[in-house]
């Protein structure tokens, strides 16, 4: 795991960085999209770099973390509009380029399984972003979750239906109560994961996540099992992190060739 602390916008370059690189090499890459605050300074980035610099996902698919369940077609809270809203209308991504799970469906255990069906079948993600929930959930892998967890049904927590809020006129009896995740085991099958996180608020959930137990009561600290992740935050969300002058002297030192 690498941990950069660097100011935010910093930290969504990197991102993008990242991600160009992949679509450069690999124009067909599957890029896994998270919503939430956390990785719009990087979809904004990337928007820049199609309009600016001829980046291109003209080739690219994504698959999205979660969804709730019941929000209308046209809610703009439903998370299929809302990275239709902050990423796909801004590049370039084919009709049909965008899969989430289907909050709608009929069936949500069937749309749940021909979900990872559609991952597999795409062969799997190349790069995850992912932010993290101040309880320290992935996508809406809540405390408690199944470390070897795949798509599924899942009951929101208090604490992230109240964090959600805002985006619902801060009523959270507006908030649904459902959502389709990714489960953890999903996630970890992604080659590269890449967790934004920035503010104070999030400092414990990263202090957790980087230096805490695995454990299902911290969902994050799944991602000490997986070979390859970056961690980006800034100050705030680093304020609790007991080795932070090491990861700071460790990325100032970092040897350009060795890549993210
Ligand atoms: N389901 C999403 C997560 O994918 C997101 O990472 C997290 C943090 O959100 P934010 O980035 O707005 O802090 O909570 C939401 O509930």
């Amino acid at each position: 795991m690498e941990v950069v602390i660097a100011p935010g916008p910093e930290t969504a370059r990197i991102a993008a960085d990242a991600i160009e690189k992949l679509l450069r090499a690999r124009p067909q890459a599957v890029l896994g999209l998270a919503t939430g605050s956390s990785p719009l300074a990087v979809y904004d980035e990337l928007a820049r770099r199609h309009d600016e610099d001829g980046l291109s996902f003209a080739h690219a698919r994504a698959f999205m973390l979660d969804e709730y369940v019941g929000l209308p077609a046209e809610h703009p809270e439903r998370y299929r509009n809302v990275i239709e809203k902050e990423i796909a209308s801004r590049v370039d991504l084919a009709p049909g380029a965008v899969q989430g799970p289907d909050g709608l469906a009929d069936d949500l255990v069937a749309a749940c399984a021909a979900y990872e069906r559609a991952i597999l079948d795409a062969g799997g993600v190349d790069l995850q972003i992912l932010g993290i929930g101040t309880d320290g959930h992935i996508a809406f892998n809540e405390p408690g979750s199944s470390l070897a967890s795949r798509t599924r049904i899942k009951t929101l927590t208090r604490q992230t239906r109240e964090d959600n809020a805002r985006f619902f006129d801060d009523d959270v009896a507006q908030v649904p109560t459902h959502c389709l995740t990714q489960g953890l085991a999903t996630i970890m099958s992604a080659r590269h994961l890449v967790l934004l996180a920035q503010g104070r608020g999030k400092a414990e959930a990263v202090h957790q996540l980087v230096e805490g137990p695995v454990s299902a009561m911290w969902p994050a600290t799944v991602l000490q099992h997986h070979p390859h992740v970056t961690v980006l935050v800034d100050d705030g969300a680093a304020s609790r992190l007991q080795l932070a002058d090491y990861y700071r002297e460790t990325y100032a030192a970092k040897p350009g060739w060795q890549g993210l």
